[in-house]
Formats: structure tokens, C-alpha cells, sequence
């Protein structure tokens, strides 16, 4: 029910346009029922052979109701569809305004197969609802009064069959079709969802499911998904088709009853016999309003189910509190205070009573085994997380008091695995600053060791990267999104493992270039490979959330301690 009050309250902008649909739909069924009782009247009437003229306003009368029913048919379903498209494109930006809030603490949990179905699919479902369940039930109600307006004309007994049997076709049989499909329409959406949920899992990861040899297993499991669908939609086929004949069969007997009270008024002279045909087929004209009612069970069940699951994102609060000043940093220290943050409520600590500052312009490196926390750190200092304990200071201030985009706009970060636009080359890389002008771009790119693009690739930079970048090696993936911040130049560099899975000679020209580009910048470096961590002003140890030691690299050495041990292991390796 909560579902259903909510998806009327959205359509609060576009109510006007709706009610001109349903509006526009009550007269296309009362011109086609015009239409059939004129040309009933009309036939009966020259049966009696009158003189042409006495027809005349008949044939107009047919003319008109036949235009009038194509044109309002016409207008219904312009101004329902252009109300629903609205009503569903303004959901979609509700949703992903809610989506961008839920950052990716949500993201994780929900899956992104998952929230791709919710976006496009349920959001595309919950139109059945407007269009196949509230309009129709509104041309319903108004054919039926206004069909009982029509037949009171004539005498007040004609509304009781026209009225019960509509009642029964558009109330009672809705209803006990949704009692017997109860649960189906949820199935369908559920399948529905499923099924696109394997098949995107299916086509993401079929390169590892094929390496592992699981691809005929992912392919059973869309087969299934697939089975289940068919199953569902066969199972509301057949209802819909009893709906349908069960809707027909007590339409035809309203009629068959109006006919015979009307035939019966007939036959005692109280109303003359070229009626009979037009009050019998206006009546048959108006049951087109009741026919779409039969459906209803399953657009209900389908649309609820999808709203449950569209609205269900619409309801978690925002994970990061809303900065309650409109701040914009203007120093650019870094200060983590007794911080303790673990992604589950009941889960570990992952971050337990971690306290570290790095002094505005300083290079920091962050060393750890794997599972440590490094990661968690730099998603606080981006502020995709906010802390359970302690605070996150970035310019002596509480991060939470500004703006999350202001802080994302000081801060570039380049990570182990980047996001690559299906775009080129340069468009990938200005997206980090849309103001760029080739010649910026250019430069970024080149000092990121994308000189091989610029010079021998026919197109250059324009060169497409494909989906998420698969055109391009993993290093030069890495580069894009290096001259992404080196373009960028923010005040504070988070590299998290930037070089992972390049070979050593590489990594190391690519580190030097993005030490370079954040020279005098607050740098966080996150990394497994010590060999570099020479030039870093500070080194930091973390262990299970905490800083376990801290230094120079020469200082760490001479410790002995876990660094020592890292760096005697790295040697060993290499
Ligand atoms: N989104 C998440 N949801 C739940 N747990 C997570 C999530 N991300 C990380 N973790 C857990 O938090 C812990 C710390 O992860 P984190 O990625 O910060 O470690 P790390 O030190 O960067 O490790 P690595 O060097 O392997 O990248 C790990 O136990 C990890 O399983």
C-alpha cells in the first residue's frame, strides 16, 4: 500500500497531464459506443424506408463519433505517453541524485548488474502501472457513469444490468484474477530481474568464467534464468487469456441483458422499437473501458514489485552526513584523529584508533601488508566513507564540514584499477578538467608516457580506448588515468599501487612522472614496492588499522623492524 500511495505522490508533477489522458480516454470510448448506437439507429431507422433528410443527421452523427473516437484515441495515448516518459525521467534523475549521495558504500552491497535492472528495467515497468492500471481504471469509472447517464435517458431499470454486469467485469473479476495470480506479476519482475542479472554477470566476466572454465556453467545459469522467465510469462499468458474470455463472457451477457429489458420495454410500447439496437450496442461500445481491467492483476503485482525494489535505493539514508557549512578547503594538511571505521555495523575494525598527519606539501608513502587498511585510509581521505570515531582533518577542519565535491575537487587520485570511459583517449583524459585545451591535454598525456599514442597511432589521441579501456594495454590504462591527474594537478595526490602489474623499469618512470606533477602538492603514495620510497619525505607502516611504524626510509632501516623485514624480502625477490 505504501508502494502504491508513493507511486500516486510521483505523479503529483504530471497529474494534469494524466487526467487529460484519462479524460481524452473516456471519449474515445464514448464516441466508439456513439458510433455503434448511431449506426444501430440508423440502420433501424431506414428499415422504415424515411426520406433521406430524416437519415441525415445519423450519417453526420456516425461521421463525427468515427473521427471523434480516432482523434481522442490519438490524444490518450499522446498525453499518457508524454506524462509517463516525464513522470519516468524525473524518477531517473531522483534515483541516481540517490545513488550519487549512496556513493559507493551502497554500490558494493547492491551489485552493479543488480542496479542496472533496477535502473532501466523496474524503473521502465513501473509505467505499467500509470498506463495499465490507473488509467483504465479511471476511463472505467467514467464510462460506467457515463453509460449509466445514457441509459437513465430512457428509463432508470436499463442501469441496473449495464451497471452490475460492468461491475462484475471491471471489479469482481479483476479482483479474483488477482487473487489466482497473486504473486505472479511478482515473479515475473522477480525473474525479470534475475534474468538480467545472469546475463550481464555472464557477459561481464565471461573472459574469467572462460579461463576457469565455468562458461557453459554461467551460460546453464542464464539458460535457467531464462527457463524461469518463460515459465512466468507463459503462466501469466494463460491467466490473462481466462481473464479476457471470463471479461468477454459477462460483458456479452450485460448486453444480452439490456437487450432483453430494453426488448421487453419494446414490446409494452414504452420504448419505440428503433432504440432497441442503439441502446443494445451502446452498451457493448462502453465494455470496451471494462476489457483492459482483466490485466490489471498482473500489471499491479509486476509494477509493486519493481517499485519495492526502485524505491528500496530511495530510502537509504545518505552514508555521508551532509557538511552542515558550505566550506571549500583552503589549506591542504592531512590529519587522521583517533580514527576507527569498519564497513559492516557488527563487522572487524578495519581502521582501529588510526592517528597520522601529513604536513601540507609533504610526500607520504603507506606501506602494509595485504588487508591493512591502506585502501580504507585513502577512501576517508576521499570521503567515499565517513568514520565511526575520530575524524578525517583536511586545512585544520573536520572533512564533514565541507562539501564532499569540494573536497573531490582538491584531490586526484589515481588507483590500481581506473574507470575508463568508452570515449578516446583525450576525452578520457579531460575529463579530469573539461576546461583543458589540446595543447594541456597533450602535454598531461605525454608526461604520463603516452608519447607512443600521440605519435604512432594513426588517430592519436583521438584513438577510442573501448569498453572500460579494453583497447588498451594495463599499462597504458594506468597512464590514461595518470595524465587524468596530472592534468588535473589537485592540491592533495592519494596514489593507491598506481604501477600495480607494470614491469619495475616502468613502474618507476611512471611514479617519478607523478611525483614530479605533484611536486609541492600533499602526496599520499599507497604502495606494495618499497624500491621508490627513497624520495618520499615520510614513511608509514600500517598494521591492522594502525600505524605500527613511522619514518624516513634511512630511519625505518635502521629499526629494524617491519619495514626492514619488507624491504629484506623485497631484495630477496628481486
Ligand atoms: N567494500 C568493502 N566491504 C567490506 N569489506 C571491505 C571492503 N573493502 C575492503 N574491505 C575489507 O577491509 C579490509 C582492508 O581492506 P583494504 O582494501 O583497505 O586493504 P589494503 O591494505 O589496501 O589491502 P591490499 O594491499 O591488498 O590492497 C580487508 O579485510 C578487506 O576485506
Amino acid at each position: 500500500m505504501r508502494c502504491f500511495c508513493r507511486l500516486l505522490g510521483l505523479a503529483g508533477p504530471v497529474w494534469l497531464l494524466l487526467a487529460a489522458a484519462a479524460g481524452a480516454g473516456f471519449l474515445a470510448v464514448a464516441a466508439g459506443a456513439g458510433m455503434l448506437a448511431t449506426a444501430a439507429y440508423l440502420i433501424a431507422m431506414a428499415a422504415l424506408s424515411p426520406p433521406l433528410a430524416a437519415l441525415s443527421v445519423s450519417i453526420a452523427g456516425v461521421r463525427f463519433f468515427t473521427l471523434l473516437r480516432a482523434g481522442t484515441r490519438y490524444l490518450e495515448r499522446y498525453l499518457a505517453h508524454d506524462a509517463i516518459l516525464r513522470l519516468l525521467s524525473d524518477l531517473r534523475v531522483r534515483l541516481y541524485r540517490a545513488l550519487e549521495r549512496l556513493a559507493t558504500a551502497r554500490f558494493d552491497a547492491i551489485g552493479d548488474a543488480d542496479l542496472f535492472a533496477r535502473l532501466v528495467a523496474d524503473i521502465d515497468r513501473l509505467q505499467f502501472f500509470y498506463l495499465r492500471v490507473v488509467l483504465p481504471l479511471l476511463v472505467a469509472v467514467m464510462a460506467t457513469v457515463g453509460l449509466g447517464c445514457f441509459l437513465g435517458v430512457f428509463a432508470w431499470h436499463l442501469i441496473y444490468p449495464a451497471v452490475a454486469g460492468f461491475l462484475v467485469a471491471g471489479g469482481v473479476l479483476p479482483l479474483v484474477f488477482y487473487r489466482v495470480g497473486a504473486g505472479l506479476g511478482r515473479v515475473l519482475a522477480t525473474a525479470g530481474a534475475e534474468h538480467s542479472t545472469a546475463v550481464i554477470d555472464c557477459l561481464r566476466g565471461w573472459r574469467e568464467l572462460a579461463a576457469a572454465g565455468k562458461l557453459s556453467q554461467q551460460a546453464e545459469r542464464v539458460v535457467q534464468a531464462d527457463h524461469r522467465l518463460a515459465q512466468a510469462q507463459k503462466g501469466a499468458a494463460g491467466l490473462t487469456g481466462l481473464a479476457d474470455a471470463a471479461s468477454g463472457l459477462v460483458v456479452n451477457l450485460t448486453v444480452l441483458a439490456v437487450f432483453l429489458a430494453a426488448a421487453e420495454m419494446v414490446r409494452s410500447d414504452q420504448l419505440p422499437g428503433v432504440y432497441l439496437g442503439a441502446l443494445t450496442l451502446a452498451v457493448q461500445g462502453a465494455a470496451e473501458a471494462m476489457l483492459p481491467l482483466t490485466a490489471i492483476f498482473r500489471h499491479w503485482g509486476e509494477s509493486m514489485s519493481s517499485a519495492e525494489r526502485v524505491f528500496s535505493l530511495l530510502i537509504y539514508g545518505p552514508v555521508l552526513e551532509k557538511a552542515n557549512r558550505e566550506e571549500v578547503p583552503v589549506a591542504y594538511d592531512i590529519e587522521l584523529r583517533d580514527v576507527r571505521f569498519r564497513y559492516q555495523p557488527e563487522g572487524p575494525w578495519v581502521l582501529d584508533g588510526l592517528s597520522l598527519s601529513l604536513a601540507a606539501g609533504s610526500r607520504v608513502g603507506v606501506v602494509g601488508a595485504s588487508g591493512a587498511g591502506k585502501s580504507t585510509l585513502a577512501k576517508l581521505l576521499l570521503r567515499l566513507y565517513d568514520p565511526e570515531d575520530g575524524c578525517v582533518l583536511l586545512g585544520g577542519r573536520d572533512i564533514r564540514e565541507y562539501r564532499s565535491e569540494a573536497v573531490w575537487a582538491s584531490m586526484g587520485v589515481v588507483e590500481q584499477h581506473n574507470h575508463l570511459f568508452n570515449a578516446s583517449v583525450a576525452d578520457n583524459i579531460r575529463l579530469a578538467k573539461p576546461s583543458a585545451g589540446e595543447n594541456e591535454v597533450v602535454a598531461a598525456a605525454r608526461a604520463a608516457g603516452l608519447g607512443k599514442i600521440i605519435d604512432e597511432w594513426p588517430q592519436g589521441l583521438a584513438s577510442s580506448v573501448g569498453e572500460n579501456g579494453h583497447c588498451l594495454s594495463g599499462g597504458e590504462r594506468q597512464r590514461v588515468a595518470m595524465a587524468r591527474v596530472l592534468l588535473k594537478k589537485p592540491q592533495v595526490f592519494i596514489l593507491d599501487e598506481p604501477t600495480a602489474g607494470l614491469d619495475p623499469v616502468s613502474a618507476q618512470t611512471l611514479l617519478d612522472s607523478l611525483l614530479a606533477g605533484a611536486d609541492g602538492r600533499t602526496t599520499l603514495s599507497i604502495t606494495h614496492r618499497l624500491a621508490g620510497l627513497a624520495v618520499m619525505d615520510d614513511i608509514i607502516v600500517l598494521d591492522q588499522g594502525r600505524v605500527a611504524e613511522r619514518g624516513s626510509f634511512d630511519e625505518l632501516l635502521a629499526r629494524q623492524g617491519i619495514f626492514y623485514e619488507m624491504w629484506r624480502l623485497e631484495q630477496d625477490l628481486f
